[in-house]
């Protein structure tokens, strides 16, 4: 009998627990259950079909369940919004009730990327972006060309040292190299040196260990099956994440571990170079991380600028302001190479810009090159480098007629909206006229169908900063150099995605110097 009553005990308990668990995962699922959405699997959701097909499986979706529709993250549900009237709503419309974005699994807990301005939420995002906004206006751009053109030069040095050589160029190296660089000088004022000749990443020095710090942080930003333990914990079972994060750091060989020391080592570079920058700089001096710190002596901003937030400011730049240009640079030259009468007319649209010695200035880069311009957009169409851009709603919002209740993850399916045939005819063929302001194409488009730096008054800080170092580099590159690509090279080109698209293999090209 007492047996009896203990095998019950145990059976109920039993029946217990598999309902707290069925209701842990039920209960968000149940939130936005109206919003319709492929069947997924329990536990893991679309999650192994993302690591299939990336974030194109996307754009089936969009076809099948319509402009808004549920896409499963292990246990958390997205509502992805694929429709560029309602990216409007979400972005600017109802902008007050989704300001914010939601934090992910990678990088929950992490101050580091959670004090940075991507991250930070309400009236500290306000204020934060209002005093960083006026470093990216165009008055502060312009006077950055004269270091941004030093650095395309020593790419385009590189490029002639492997022609000389007969060798192919990692161009996907060597423009985040360059971009780095740029992003060393204006944000910190610091050399990094990475392009000034050709070095491989890993060869043991100080800054190819600063390097491999970068690339692991930027790694651990994946959000999927195959990341750090517990950010698949924080994905399939979130209340784990935490403890389970604390006990893995402390076991070395674990991703966990090797996260944590890499953020520990760039936050202990990131503070000596902060440290050197606030005793050298003047009230002059015009890079990123100077003004931020003669903005932090005074005012309102002394409380808001505080030395985690400054150098949470300085690693998200280099996050942020780096991979995503250099993708972008590449993307073009690789497209181009691809598309003999692009070249032409973008070639003859360079030469005819004046002596090859005169550097654009901003205005210039504005309105004399219309062709680059079309071609760069078209790029970012193509292969569109931040595909997916979160919200999370702050209140109960209705959105293409669902009621979402507070806390849902809005993402914006920027990568699907720039492949709709409605807005963009042939979408998967590479052609920059369609970006002409003179054609009935363009004329008709919806005007957020192409937000590749996404939308309203959370859309990217920097990308002016973005366009003017990519048109730059297009334009020194072009007048020196066509491309080719090379034939050690996988075709077509694979992508992996993480918090933004980048190759999964370098991508290489052969130079061929131009005789003008
Ligand atoms: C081709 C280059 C780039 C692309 C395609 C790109 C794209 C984006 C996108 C899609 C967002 C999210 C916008 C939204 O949520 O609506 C974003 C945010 C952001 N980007 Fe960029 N970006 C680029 C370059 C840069 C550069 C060069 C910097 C800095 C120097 C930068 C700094 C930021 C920051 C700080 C945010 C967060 C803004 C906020 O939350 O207020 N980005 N970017």
């Amino acid at each position: 009998m007492e047996i009896m009553s203990i095998v019950s005990c145990i059976l109920i308990l039993k029946a217990i627990l598999l309902l707290v668990f069925l209701v842990y995962f039920y209960v968000p699922y149940w939130k936005v259950r109206k919003v319709p959405g492929p069947p997924c699997t329990l536990f893991v959701g679309h999650l192994p079909l993302l690591d299939k097909y990336g974030p194109d499986i996307l754009r089936v979706y969009a076809k099948t369940y319509g402009p808004i529709f549920r896409f499963h993250m292990g246990r958390q549900p997205l509502v992805i919004v694929a429709d560029p009237e309602l990216v409007k709503e979400v972005g600017i419309k109802k902008f007050k009730f989704m300001k914010n974005r939601n934090i992910r699994s990678p990088t929950s807990g992490s101050p580091l990327h959670e004090q940075g301005l991507f991250l930070t939420r309400d009236s500290r995002w306000s204020l934060m972006r209002n005093t960083i906004i006026s470093l990216y206006q165009p008055a502060h751009l312009a006077k950055l060309i004269p270091t941004m053109q030093s650095y395309i030069e020593n790419l385009t040095l590189n490029a002639s040292k492997c022609r000389e050589k007969q060798e192919d160029i990692v161009f996907s190296d060597l423009s985040l190299k360059m971009a780095i660089d740029i992003i060393g000088k204006t944000t910190f004022g610091v050399e990094f040196g990475l392009c000034e000749e050709v070095s491989n990443v890993d060869d043991g020095d100080e800054l190819s260990g600063f390097l491999k710090h970068y690339m692991r942080s930027f790694e651990s930003l994946k959000m999927d099956l195959t990341s750090s333990l517990s950010t698949v914990l924080g994905l399939l079972v979130p209340v784990l994440q935490k403890p389970a994060r604390e006990i893995l750091k402390r076991i070395p060989g674990t991703a966990d571990h090797k996260m944590l020391r890499s953020n520990e080592q760039l936050c202990e570079k990131l503070d000596a170079v902060i440290t050197k920058r606030a005793s050298e700089r003047t009230r002059e001096s015009k890079d990123f991380l100077s003004r931020i710190l003669n903005a932090s002596e005074s005012g309102v901003a002394k409380d808001l600028f505080t030395h985690n937030y400054i150098r949470a400011l300085a690693f998200e730049h280099l996050l942020a302001g780096t991979k995503t240009s250099a993708f972008t640079l590449t993307m073009a030259i690789y497209l181009v190479s691809k598309h003999p009468e692009v070249e032409k007319k973008l070639l003859n649209e360079i030469d005819n810009y004046g002596p090859h010695e005169q550097i654009p200035s901003a205005e210039d880069l504005q309105c004399k090159f219309p062709y680059l311009d079309q071609v760069l957009k078209e790029t970012m169409r193509f292969y569109t480098v931040s595909p997916l851009v979160a919200r999370e709603t702050s209140q109960e919002v209705e959105i293409g007629g669902y009621v979402l209740p507070k806390g849902t993850w809005v993402w914006l399916a920027l990568g699907v909206l720039a492949k709709d045939a409605k807005q963009f005819p042939n979408p998967d063929e590479f052609i920059p006229e369609r970006f002409d302001p003179e054609c009935e194409e363009d004329k008709q488009r919806h005007p957020y169908a192409h937000i590749p730096f996404g939308i309203g008054p959370r859309a990217c800080i920097g990308s002016k900063f973005a366009i003017q170092e990519i048109k730059l580099s297009l334009i020194h590159l072009y007048r020196n150099f066509v491309f080719r690509h090379s034939t050690d090279m996988e075709s077509p080109l694979e992508f992996d995605y993480g918090l933004v698209l980048s190759f999964k293999n370098r991508v290489k090209f052969r130079a061929f110097k131009r005789e003008i």
